[in-house]
């Protein structure tokens, strides 16, 4: 049988990220500005803090200002709020993104609409939700933002197409299936409440994997020839018991001799995460600044 052929990620955020370098260089030979993004991560998870640190990298390469604050894990959602409200009002800071998930005692939505709407380039902020839901102009959640531009290189126009997104969250299922369906794909979202799960995505042109559970969908489950976006990043130790790999929600090994092309994990959705992020930092900064905003 024929293997799937791989969506390289990694390769198209570099060019992704290559593309958004010029246009800042230009902004700010033209017109003298240099986009900014704010990141806040509240307390000390390892995992995050690795994740902060290579958008900041990522930031400073492709000649954008990045500012980080670290704030304690007892932090007062008083003090968090007030930090967000110093950010809104920061010119130098076009985009804001406060890490999730935030310690318990901390209010996550609160916080996250506190959010400058034109700064919010998560896309978390109920505005920028409901203005995607509308098919108004916003900024678009990362992750899917990612899923969609890798989907259009690989197949083109999505139109009529059968696509399922697994998971229900608001950080990558719910804006999916929105982009999805502004791409006039037909969408169905399942979740672990779904009943025939495995005939669910059997139907499909396209999954999109995003529950956060290791290696759960079965290349049986695949359509052959289907395209396969694997949002998981799961962390789970080696079989030799020596530290740990990185693993998708899709069991890689069995679906890429059915599908029609998949994302590998590490290397697939994640890096085009952060290269939207400085997508969407760009954007909001040239919407700032009455800028036409470049077509990446
Ligand atoms: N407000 C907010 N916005 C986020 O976008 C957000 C967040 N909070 N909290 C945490 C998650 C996680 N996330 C990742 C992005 C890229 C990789 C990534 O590039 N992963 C590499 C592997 C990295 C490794 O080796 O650990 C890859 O998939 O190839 C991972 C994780 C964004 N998140």
């Amino acid at each position: 049988m024929t293997q799937a052929s791989l969506i390289d990620g990694k390769a198209f955020s570099a060019d992704l990220r290559g593309r958004i370098a010029t246009h800042v260089a230009r902004l700010k030979e033209e017109h003298g500005i240099t986009p900014g993004l704010a990141v806040v991560l509240v307390g000390e998870d390892p995992a995050s803090q690795v994740y902060v640190r290579s958008k900041g990298k990522q930031t400073v390469e492709a000649g954008m200002a990045s500012f980080e604050h670290k704030l304690p894990a007892d932090t007062s959602e008083e003090t968090l709020l007030a930090k967000v409200r110093e950010l809104n009002e920061d010119p130098a800071v076009h985009g804001i993104l406060v890490q999730l998930p935030l310690p318990k005692h901390l209010d996550s939505d609160l916080v996250i609409n506190s959010i400058d709407v034109a700064k919010d380039v998560d896309g978390f902020h109920i505005s920028n939700v409901g203005l995607l839901a509308t098919g108004q102009k916003s900024l678009v959640p990362c992750t899917p933002l990612g899923c969609i531009m890798m989907l259009k290189a690989e197949l083109g126009d999505l139109s009529g197409k059968e696509a399922v997104v697994i998971g229900r969250s608001n950080i990558v299922g719910k804006p999916m299936a929105q982009l999805l369906l502004a791409e006039s794909c037909t969408v169905t979202i399942a979740h672990s409440r779904t009943a025939d799960l495995a005939g669910t995505v059997r139907r499909a042109d396209i999954v999109v994997a995003a529950v956060g559970r290791p290696q759960m969908v079965p290349g049986e489950w695949i359509k052959p020839g289907a395209t396969v976006i694997d949002v998981g990043i799961n962390r789970v130790p080696k079989e030799d018991g020596e530290g740990h790999r990185l693993v998708g929600d899709v069991d890689f090994a069995s679906a890429k001799e059915v599908a029609g092309a998949i994302t590998p994990v590490p290397g697939g959705v994640g890096p085009m995460t952060i290269a939207c992020l400085l997508s969407n930092t760009l954007t909001a900064c040239c919407r700032a600044n009455g800028i036409p905003e470049p077509e990446l």
